[in-house]
C-alpha cells in the first residue's frame, strides 16, 4: 500500500485523496531576529497520517522543533507564518487566533517535551494538574480522580492512586515523562507530538518510553509526531519518517524505505553516522562534513550542496523538486533521484 503521508505530493501534484489527520502545505516560518530573519521552515508539504507514528530526524538546527511547535500552535514571539497552511479538518491552524487556540491545545492536540518539568507545575501534586486538564468535562470530581487513576496506570506508574497526591519533584525522571505521557493523552487528543521526549532518559528507560508510546498509540489509536535525534529509537517506533535539512523536507516516506532504501545522500550520511550502525567500536564516530547553511541566506539551489560527495552544477542552479523514490514509497528532494536525468 502506498504510504498515506506521501498522497498529498504526488510526483505529478495531482494530490489524491488520503487519509491525513493534518495537511502541512507549503508551511514556511521565518524568525524576526536584531541579525536579520532566519528562514527555518521553508515550503514544507507533508502530511501526519491519521492512526500513525510519524518521525521527524535531522541535524540540531534543521527545523524539527519550529514544525512541532507550529503544529499546536506554540511557536516563540519573533516567529512568523510566512505562507503556507496546516489543514486539520476544515481548519487552517495558522490562522488561529489564541482563544481557538486554548481549545484546540491539550483536547485535539496535544505535546510531550524533552523535559517533563516543562509541562509539570513544580508546586501542584500530580493529581490536581490532572485534575485542571479535566476542567472542560461535565463529570463529578469522584470521576476525574478515577479518570486520573485509569491514565495513571495505563502508563504503568505503580500504585497510581498514591501518586495523585506527590509533587513532580518527588517522582523520577521516567516516572515525571510517563506522568506527562499520561496527562497528553487524558483527553484523548487526535495528535500527540513527542519532541524528543527520550532525550534525558538513560537507554533502558528510553526503550520502555518508547514501547509504552508504540502500545498506547495502538490502543488510542491516536496519530504521533514524533521528533527525535535517535534513528534507532525512530526505526522502532515510527510508521513514516521525515527528514529534514535546513529548513526543508528532503525525504520522506515509509520508516522501511527510509531505513533500507535511502534516497537521498542527507538521509544516506545520517544512516551512516548512527552509532547503533557502526559494527566497529573502535573507531571515531563519523561525522557528516560541513555544516548547515546559514537559515537567514539559504543557498539556491539544493540547500545540501556544499555538503554532498555527488553535487554537481545543476545542484547549484536548480532547486530540486520532491521526486518518486525507487523503493516507490518514498520522496526525495535530489535531482539524483530525476528519472529523466538518469535516462538522459
Ligand atoms: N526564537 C528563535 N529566534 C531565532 N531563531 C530561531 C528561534 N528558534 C529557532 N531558531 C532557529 O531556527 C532554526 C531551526 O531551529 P529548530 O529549533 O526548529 O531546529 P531543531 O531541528 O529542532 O534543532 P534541535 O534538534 O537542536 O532542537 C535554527 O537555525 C534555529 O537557530
Amino acid at each position: 500500500m502506498v504510504s498515506t503521508a506521501l498522497n498529498a505530493a504526488t510526483a505529478d501534484g495531482s494530490g489524491a485523496a488520503s487519509d491525513a489527520l493534518v495537511s502541512i502545505e507549503g508551511l514556511s516560518v521565518d524568525f524576526d531576529t536584531g541579525r536579520g530573519t532566519v528562514h527555518a521552515l521553508r515550503d514544507i508539504d507533508l502530511e501526519v497520517p491519521r492512526g500513525k507514528v510519524l518521525g521527524l530526524v535531522g541535524e540540531s538546527g534543521c527545523g524539527k522543533s519550529t514544525l512541532a511547535y507550529s503544529l499546536i500552535g506554540l511557536l516563540a514571539e519573533n516567529a512568523r507564518v510566512a505562507g503556507g497552511a496546516i489543514r486539520m479538518g476544515d481548519q487552517d491552524l495558522t490562522r488561529l487566533g489564541p482563544a481557538a487556540w486554548r481549545d484546540l491545545r491539550g483536547r485535539r492536540i496535544a505535546m510531550i517535551f524533552q523535559d517533563p518539568m516543562t509541562a509539570l507545575n513544580p508546586v501542584t501534586t500530580i493529581g490536581q494538574q490532572m485534575l485542571d486538564i479535566q476542567y472542560r468535562d461535565d463529570t463529578s470530581r469522584a470521576a476525574k480522580r478515577a479518570r486520573a487513576i485509569e491514565f495513571l496506570e495505563q502508563v504503568q506508574i505503580p500504585d497510581a492512586p498514591s501518586k495523585l497526591d506527590v509533587y513532580p519533584h518527588q517522582l523520577s525522571g521516567g516516572m515525571r515523562q510517563r506522568v506527562c505521557i499520561a496527562m497528553a493523552l487524558l483527553t484523548q487528543p487526535d495528535l500527540l507530538i513527542a519532541d524528543e521526549p527520550t532525550t534525558a532518559l538513560d537507554a533502558t528507560l528510553e526503550m520502555q518510553i518508547v514501547s509504552l508510546l508504540r502500545e498506547l498509540q495502538r490502543k488510542f489509536g491516536c496519530s504521533v509526531l514524533f521528533v527525535s535525534h535517535h534513528l534507532g529509537t525512530v526505526a522502532e517506533l515510527c510508521d513514516e519518517v521525515a527528514v529534514m535539512y535546513a529548513g526543508e523536507v528532503v525525504e520522506y516516506g515509509s520508516a522501511r524505505a527510509i531505513f533500507h532504501t535511502p534516497g537521498h545522500p542527507y538521509t544516506q550520511a545520517l544512516l551512516d553516522c548512527d552509532p547503533a550502525r557502526i559494527k566497529d567500536a573502535t573507531r571515531d564516530l563519523p561525522t557528516i562534513p560541513g555544516t548547515l547553511p546559514d537559515l537567514r541566506q539559504p543557498p539556491p539551489g539544493c540547500a545540501y550542496r556544499a555538503r554532498c560527495p555527488h553535487g554537481w552544477e545543476r545542484c547549484e542552479r536548480e532547486h530540486p523538486p520532491l521526486y518518486a523514490g525507487d523503493a516507490g514509497d518514498n520522496r526525495i528532494r535530489c535531482h539524483l533521484a530525476d528519472a529523466e536525468e538518469g535516462a538522459a
